[in-house]
């Protein structure tokens, strides 16, 4: 069963479009990186797949059920600003979470907050560090067992070590229960160990889904000489200039031409070449 799937979603805030005509659907048991610069629409996506933002346009789908103003009991999200209550222990905090919930492990969030270093039980929720409080949330959105598991910035907060256990419990939880993960991030490096497919908007619109490798092997990054640049035949994504040289990211490139070099990008520099378009697109806007 397709876990996640959007037809022509869109949301409006006023007069502003923060998500506009997103279709796509997400394959099952997999780590989706859900990338784009900020104010892309990547949280609004995320809120609206959850049930707490109804779509002004279209329709979004978790396992074949509309969502419609409630999360789909398979489905567990972790906000941006990690709803928890700051004057409840972790222990409370986990018994209150238990009773809200008809299927529920606290089995499986000891099992998480074993695997993180530090987290104290006794302690009361607001004298937490914010990575500590991000750990102790997503153990709490796997105390759901989900199926598919919706994570808002979940590293942002955390140190090099936190964040490496996270991607860990995450991998972990992919291979064991065979979970669907979609993860928005900045930390590009991070999410090429762990995802499989992408989903990068911009300006609320999909720009590329797909698996990352067939997506990377698609690109190419050309180094040339600045005035031959014609000579590049592909769909140009973007480029960088010095007076002698230049440097394109094309989709579906031609042979690569006498006198330039062509590789495949890594994630990194393939969405380096998206952000650097929709910062130019916006540019031209202004
Ligand atoms: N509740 C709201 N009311 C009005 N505008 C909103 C609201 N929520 C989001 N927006 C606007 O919608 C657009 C998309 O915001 P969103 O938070 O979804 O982007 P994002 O990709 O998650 O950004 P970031 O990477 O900075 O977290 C932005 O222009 C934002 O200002």
């Amino acid at each position: 069963m397709t876990p996640l799937t959007a037809t022509a979603v869109g949301k409006r805030y006023g007069r502003r479009w923060a998500v506009r005509d997103c279709t796509f659907s997400l394959p099952e048991g997999k780590v989706v990186a859900l990338v784009g610069p900020n104010g892309a629409g990547k949280s609004t996506l995320l809120r609206m797949a959850a049930g707490l933002v109804r779509p002004t346009t279209g329709e979004l789908r978790a396992f074949d059920t509309p969502v419609r103003g409630r999360i789909h009991p398979d489905v567990s999200f972790l906000a941006q600003d990690r709803p928890l209550h700051g004057h409840l222990t972790v222990r409370e905090m986990i018994r209150l979470v238990a009773a809200l919930n008809d299927r529920w492990s606290t089995d499986r969030v000891e099992e998480m907050l074993a695997l993180q270093a530090g987290v104290d039980r006794d302690a009361t929720i607001r004298t937490l560090s914010a990575g500590t409080r991000t750990q102790v949330a997503i153990a709490l959105a796997l105390g759901r067992l989900p199926r598919l598991l919706l994570l808002d910035e979940p590293l942002s907060d955390l140190d090099p070590l936190a964040r490496d256990e996270t991607l860990r419990i995450i991998m972990a939880e992919v291979a064991d229960r065979g979970t669907t993960v979609v993860m928005s991030s900045h930390l590009l490096a991070d999410l090429r160990e762990v995802c499989d497919h992408m989903l990068l908007i911009d300006d609320g619109q999909v720009q590329i889904d797909g698996d990352i490798d067939d997506v990377l092997a698609r690109h190419r990054i050309l180094v040339g000489p600045a005035a031959d640049e014609t000579a590049v035949q592909g769909a140009l994504v973007s480029a960088t200039r010095t007076p002698r040289q230049t440097t394109m990211l094309v989709r579906d490139p031609q042979p690569t031409p006498h006198g330039w070099t062509g590789t495949e990008p890594d994630l990194e520099s393939l969405v380096m070449g998206y952000l650097r378009a929709a910062r130019d697109r916006s540019a031209r806007r202004d």
